[in-house]
């Protein structure tokens, strides 16, 4: 069947998008219908299913540049489902497989049934008797069974030790693995047989205890949800915004997109946090006979659980919850997507077991993210900092989610060329957790009378210099890689004396694989607002005095049309003091902030001058490697992408490498470093100190006490920079471990009562990996 292989393509495909870029192109919405679609055609034609189908596994393929590591037990995934009704039908399910009355009823039906099928074929009176009896016991256990699960129902489906709810926490799966109390090891969920090794992330999450609280079982895997805090998110997408990068479009992206940065210094950045809800393997001594016992244990542990984590005796209370958490988790500071509802005993769990994909005792209740269809007016051409032309829709207001919305980014040409949105379609937006609205699709696309497809502008609407194009940096490499292939199969062709068999091209770049439009005109008046605005703030140039109301005021005033006019603007004190709301006290001040800035250096020059795929860490890692603009301008593209620190990825991508070159080698570009050098501005960095790496401390703070039998306290505090920790002397609530030795004395019981966690002196060398 043609669809059914389409559609595993198509779905195998947002699969990668979603899992391994983490940058989803459709809603999850579309993506189960997709799937429900797959799954349904596959129930027709059975003999087409296959093992590799995205119906029976989960997850995506392992990340480039981790280490995958098979799990103890197998990390399922959750049957999901957005529909009330289908909650109660899986209790139904679960309590027919699970209550004994309705196993004895089935077992006596089953039993009559063979029976009937051995008298069957018998014509003798007594056989005929003997039947006629046994439809007649058949009836009335039917009866029996029937009047059964209507009281189970009437009752909500009543389970001995109940249903579990929680929040669906919307983030990415991880197991962790304790080993006599000492984090071991943390992967992600991965294909569910196998994970990627995350461990040095992880260990930087606040939440996530390096050393369990306690009496620690042998072995002990718990697993949980690491997501994002909304604030989190949104601060994150404004430095990305600032950075003209692209935007995560949700928490759970944000959270995958986090965990797959190869240098744990950006996860420790990111407040990521963990919450537990299910475990992997656990040792014999471990006694947990449910989940709500697993939560308690756990709690003592020292490892977080959900605060709404609910028990309750039936499925109706539990649908009560879910009505009730609809509102109530939008109060929360993180973001949930549904409820998963759990059967809560253990030996019940087993009983129900596993479908290929799913534990039959779980579900996940998916709330619907709202939606909204509206007429597209206009697209508008919105000029950023760096000269990104972003295309923004239009559209007739629409009240959606809890506020009016009329414009839809739309992110990039490719993207909208992929959703082909034109004026005056009816188009469906959704505002999925938290972001700017996104347009989903267009309604009816098959519409005869639609508009042609959208013009695309090709110079600078402002300047008019020629617009610059940049691409999916995935499709160029897949082009690249067929080029290589093709020569490398040339010349073995030769080599053997055949003909180079062909290697299939793949399509050529087109508007639909278009990443950003640019003005890179440095000059462009069009971007010059925002560059100013830019350059004087906070992560920049940090100027004093001059935000984004007086740069309005300059530029009115045609006092400013480069950076360098800035520093030239203390010959300008009488026209400064002309301006409205400008007494000499702020002249001054301003005055005083713009010479201040001209010593910031070369990491905060870097990042000022807003240049296309260079932020402030590029910028930082850059500067410091080089020292000076004048090194970095004589490094080519490939020494720009290629060094390396300490023997380690520096970091710095060939977008960042080849944007970063044109930039300094372009007229404008050094017009602009001439300029900001004649006015003195610094434009190199002072050596810096070695920064901490990377290490298991990574990001935690510790405080040695007492004497240690193995170590001087100098020792323990090198040995805790290497690691990547933090050594402080007095305990405060930012302190992760007090590492004690003999004699603690009084620092013990203040970590006592802050509540930090106390390590022998072996523990701590357990922690350093020692
Ligand atoms: N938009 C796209 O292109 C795209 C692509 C692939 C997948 N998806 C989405 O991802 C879903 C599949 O992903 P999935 O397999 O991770 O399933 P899922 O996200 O629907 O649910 C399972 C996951 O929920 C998490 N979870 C959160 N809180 C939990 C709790 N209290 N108890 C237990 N688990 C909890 C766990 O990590 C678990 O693995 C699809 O339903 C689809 O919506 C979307
Ligand atoms: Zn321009």
């Amino acid at each position: 069947m043609e669809e059914i292989q389409r559609l595993r393509q198509i779905i195998r495909e947002h699969d990668r998008r979603y899992y391994v870029e983490a940058a989803p192109s459709i809603s999850d919405r579309e993506y189960d219908a997709l799937l429900e679609r797959l799954r349904a055609l596959e129930a027709e034609h059975p003999e087409l299913l296959t093992a590799d189908s995205p119906t029976q596994r989960v997850g995506g393929d392992p990340i480039a540049g981790f280490k995958t590591v098979a799990h103890a037990r197998r990390m399922y995934s959750i049957d999901n489902s957005y529909d009330e009704e289908e909650l109660t039908r899986w209790a139904q399910r679960c309590f027919e497989a699970l209550d004994p009355e309705l196993q004895q009823i089935n077992e006596r039906l089953k039993e009559l049934d063979e029976r009937d099928a051995d008298l069957k074929g018998k014509r003798d009176a007594e056989s005929k008797q003997s039947r006629e009896a046994l439809a007649s016991d058949r009836t009335a256990l039917q009866q029996q069974r029937a009047d059964r699960l209507a009281a189970a129902a009437a009752e909500g489906y009543p389970l001995p030790g109940g249903y579990v709810a929680e929040p669906k926490v919307d983030g990415v799966a991880a197991s962790l693995r304790y080993e006599r109390g000492v984090l071991v090891q943390g992967l992600t969920r991965g294909d569910g047989y196998r994970g990627d090794d995350i461990t040095h992330n992880l260990r930087t999450l606040r939440s996530v205890p390096l050393v369990l609280e306690g009496d620690a079982p042998e072995v002990l895997e718990v697993r949980g949800e690491v997501y994002m805090p909304r604030e989190e998110f949104d601060r994150i997408n404004r430095e990305l915004a600032a950075e003209d990068k692209e935007l995560f479009v949700n928490p759970r992206n944000a959270t995958a997109g986090t965990l797959k940065q190869l240098d744990p210094k950006n996860v420790e950045r990111r407040g990521l946090r963990f919450v537990l809800h299910g475990y992997g393997e656990l040792s014999e001594d471990v006694n947990i006979a449910s989940h709500v016992e697993l939560v308690a244990a756990a709690q003592k542990l020292g490892l977080i659980t959900s605060p709404l984590s609910k028990q309750f005796g039936t499925i109706k209370e539990v649908v009560g919850y879910v009505d009730w958490f609809e509102k109530e988790k939008d109060l929360l500071p993180y973001n949930v997507d549904g409820v998963v509802v759990t059967v809560n005993q253990f030996a019940l769990q087993e009983r129900l077991g596993y479908t290929s994909k799913f534990p039959r005792w779980r579900l996940a209740y998916k709330y619907a993210t709202e939606q909204a269809a509206t007429e597209l007016l206009e697209i508008e051409w919105q000029m950023g900092k760096t000269g990104k032309l972003t295309p923004r829709a239009k559209m007739t207001p629409v009240f959606v989610a809890g506020t009016t919305v009329q414009h839809a980014t739309l992110h990039n040409v490719g993207e909208l060329r992929r959703k082909d949105v034109r004026i005056g379609d009816t188009v469906i937006i959704e505002k999925a957790g938290e972001i700017i609205p996104q347009v989903v699709r267009v309604l009816d696309p098959e519409r005869a009378d639609r508009n042609e497809p959208v013009e695309l502008p090709t110079s600078c609407p402002i300047c008019g210099h020629t617009l610059e194009m940049e691409y999916d940096q995935r499709r160029q490499n897949d082009i690249a890689q067929w080029a290589k292939r093709v020569e490398r199969e040339k010349q073995l062709a030769a080599k053997e004396d055949r003909e180079p068999e062909t290697i299939a091209e793949p399509p050529p770049l087109s508007e639909l694989d278009e990443s950003g439009r640019y003005c890179p005109n440095a000059e462009c008046p069009g971007q010059l607002k925002e560059r100013l605005i830019h350059f004087a703030g906070r992560g920049q140039m940090d100027i004093e005095g001059l935000g984004e109301k007086v740069v309005e005021q300059l530029l009115d005033a045609g006092l400013v049309h480069t950076y360098g006019d800035l520093f030239r603007l203390h010959t300008k004190r009488d026209e400064l003091l002309a301006l409205e709301r400008m007494g000499a006290k702020k002249v001054d001040n301003l005055l005083a902030g713009i010479e201040a800035a001209k010593d910031r250096g070369l990491t905060r020059v870097l990042a000022a001058l807003a240049i296309r795929h260079v932020g402030s860490s590029g910028s930082r890692i850059l500067a410091e490697y080089y020292g000076s603009i004048d090194a970095l301008t004589a490094a080519s593209v490939a020494e720009i992408e290629n060094f390396k620190i300490n023997g380690a990825e520096s970091g710095i991508g060939p977008e960042i490498a080849k944007s970063l070159h044109d930039y300094l080698h372009s007229e404008s570009g050094q017009a602009i470093i001439e300029d900001l050098r004649n006015e003195g501005v610094k434009l190199s960095e002072d050596a810096k100190p070695q920064a901490a790496g990377s290490g298991p401390l990574l990001g935690k703070t510790l405080v040695v006490t007492g004497t240690l039998q193995r170590h001087s306290r100098n020792e323990a505090h090198d040995l805790i920079a290497k690691a990547g920790g933090k050594a402080a002397s007095s305990i405060s609530g930012s302190t992760d471990y007090l590492v004690a030795g003999e004699k603690a004395g009084s620092k013990l019981d203040k970590a006592a009562k802050l509540g930090v966690k106390v390590v022998t002196e072996e523990e701590f060398e357990q922690l350093l990996g020692l």
